[in-house]
């Protein structure tokens, strides 16, 4: 076969293990920047390829995208996945498929995103409590994060089930699996070593899923229970949350509802697959929408004269007489601009993870079957030959015409991904995102803290499954409307 792919000579038996810590969106584009945009690394009996500039993107995400549509996934993710039985880390085939139409039909499309009341209701709620703090110092990261995490567990579980300690313990369970998927385990690259569990966490993974189990069986049950005593239909479609959507299809043979629905008559879900299900959800959606916000609002504050533009839009198209409708999204052109060179930025999915399912070639280089293919979106959205000023956060370079959009068939821009395992939440996240600045705009000004001017703020970023900010942006608001 032709060659691998350049890449870092290795040691013998661990090949480039000892460069782990290299392994982040930044490591990941310096060594780009030594090796090109495709290179390869041996991690212990693991092939990693990792995808940098735009052209190589378009082979593995379009050209051979059916090649490059599995997904890899560690020891962990298997397990508290209940074994792939999700979308996000289901290997690319027909049960991917049927989930991920049950999800982008019933789920995830923008109208039904706007027909969850838990999004406008919890960003008037945050708005609420912004009024509160006025002329204080507020966290705006944890603002933002305790926003979108209400939105999507209210639209995942329901309303009756935002109790306090509910949420506090399933954050807390959420905690746990974030830490675990991140969790370095000697076992996904000498697979050998999976029953001797040296590091122990086979433990953690087992306590980490029954403390699930127990949560969302209990909320299984109450929707169940509801069904049962509604004649074993699904309660109104109005009042409907994502477990509900999903009970639709639970069983043998196809789902409970029988209402001619041909996607119901197809597919048949387990418990196992809604659990996992609302874990992509959880993890899809919670994170990704806080950190793009929270990005967003740093990055304004960094260039004032940026942030002045997007709220004269907004004194133009909603006026400062009332609050901002959903009717006034679609006309805040300069708003959405900065969403996405946000996005452009700081995508907060920095690493596409994929697999390949044979061996392929790409650029003349042989990549084996079963390689981890490393998309790194982060380097090739501030590629240097396909932006002008690259790292410069200038949201009027999407004014132009013919200016990348989401769609993902601009291969220098791709913060939802592209192709098949392209994010099927980015409707229900874009909506999420535009209205939650839309109002936070609109309503407050926003100074930075104790004297603190644009060039003091730090905006350096931490690598995890996402890339929020290090530091947690802290700005302090004052009412603007005249309504208020
Ligand atoms: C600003 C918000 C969001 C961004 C930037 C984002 C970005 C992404 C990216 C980059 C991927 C991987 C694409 C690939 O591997 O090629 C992805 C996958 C996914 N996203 Fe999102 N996402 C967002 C919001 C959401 C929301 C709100 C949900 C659900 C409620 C969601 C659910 C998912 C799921 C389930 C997948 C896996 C799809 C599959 O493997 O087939 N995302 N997202």
């Amino acid at each position: 076969h032709p060659p691998y792919p350049p890449g870092p000579p290795g040691l013998p038996i661990v090949g480039n293990m000892f460069m782990m810590d290299q392994l982040t969106h930044r490591g990941l584009a310096k060594l780009a920047k030594e090796y090109g945009g495709i290179f390869h690394l041996k991690l212990g009996l693991l092939h990693q390829v990792t995808i940098s500039n735009p052209d190589y993107a378009r082979q593995v995400l379009q050209v051979q995208d059916n090649i490059f549509s599995n997904r890899p996934a560690s020891i962990a993710i298997k397990y508290l996945t209940y074994n792939r039985a999700d979308m996000a880390f289901a290997h690319y085939g027909p049960f991917w498929r049927q989930m991920r139409k049950l999800c982008v039909i019933k789920l995830f499309s923008r109208k039904r995103a706007e027909s969850w009341d838990s999004v406008r209701d919890e960003v008037m709620n945050t708005v609420t409590n912004v009024e509160g703090k006025s002329g204080t110092a507020v966290n705006f990261g944890e603002l933002v994060f305790k926003l979108t995490n209400n939105i999507i567990y209210r639209a995942a579980f329901g309303s009756d089930l935002l109790s306090q300690e509910g949420q506090t313990e399933f954050v807390s369970i959420l905690q746990e699996f974030s830490k675990l998927f991140g969790a370095f385990n000697l076992a996904d690259f000498f697979p050998w070593l999976t029953w001797v569990d040296p590091q122990g966490l086979n433990r953690r993974l087992a306590k980490a899923r029954r403390s699930l189990d127990v949560f969302i069986d209990k909320i299984i049950d109450d929707h169940l229970e509801k069904r049962r005593s509604n004649g074993g239909v699904s309660v109104d479609a109005e009042d409907s949350d994502m477990v509900d959507e999903l009970l639709a299809f639970y069983g043998e043979g196809g789902g409970t509802r029988s209402d001619g629905d041909e996607l119901q008559a197809a597919i048949s879900l387990t418990r196992d697959n809604i659990k996992a299900i609302i874990m992509d959800v959880m993890f899809g959606g919670t994170e990704t929408v806080a950190s793009a916000i929270e990005w967003a609002m740093a990055e304004m504050m960094k260039r004032p004269e940026e942030l002045k533009r997007v709220q004269d839009e907004l004194v133009q198209v909603v006026g400062l007489d009332r609050r901002v409708e959903e009717s006034d999204l679609e006309k805040l052109t300069y708003l959405k601009c900065a969403l996405k060179e946000t996005l452009r930025l700081h995508p907060p999915i920095p690493l596409l993870l994929h697999e390949t399912s044979e061996p392929t070639n790409v650029g003349g280089y042989f990549v084996p079957a079963r390689t981890r293919v490393v998309i790194n979106s982060w380097a090739i959205n501030r590629d240097k030959t396909a932006w002008e000023d690259a790292d410069v956060f200038n949201p009027s370079r999407f004014l132009k015409s013919g200016a990348p959009d989401f769609k993902g068939s601009n291969f220098e821009f791709i913060p939802f991904g592209s192709g098949r395992r392209s994010c099927p939440g980015m409707q229900l996240g874009l909506y999420a995102l535009e209205l939650s600045m839309a109002h936070l705009l609109h309503c407050f000004s926003w100074e930075l803290p104790d004297g603190m001017t644009p060039k003091d703020l730090d905006m350096e970023d931490m690598f995890g499954l996402t890339a929020p900010r290090a530091v947690r942006l802290v700005a302090v608001p004052t009412p603007r409307l005249q309504c208020h």
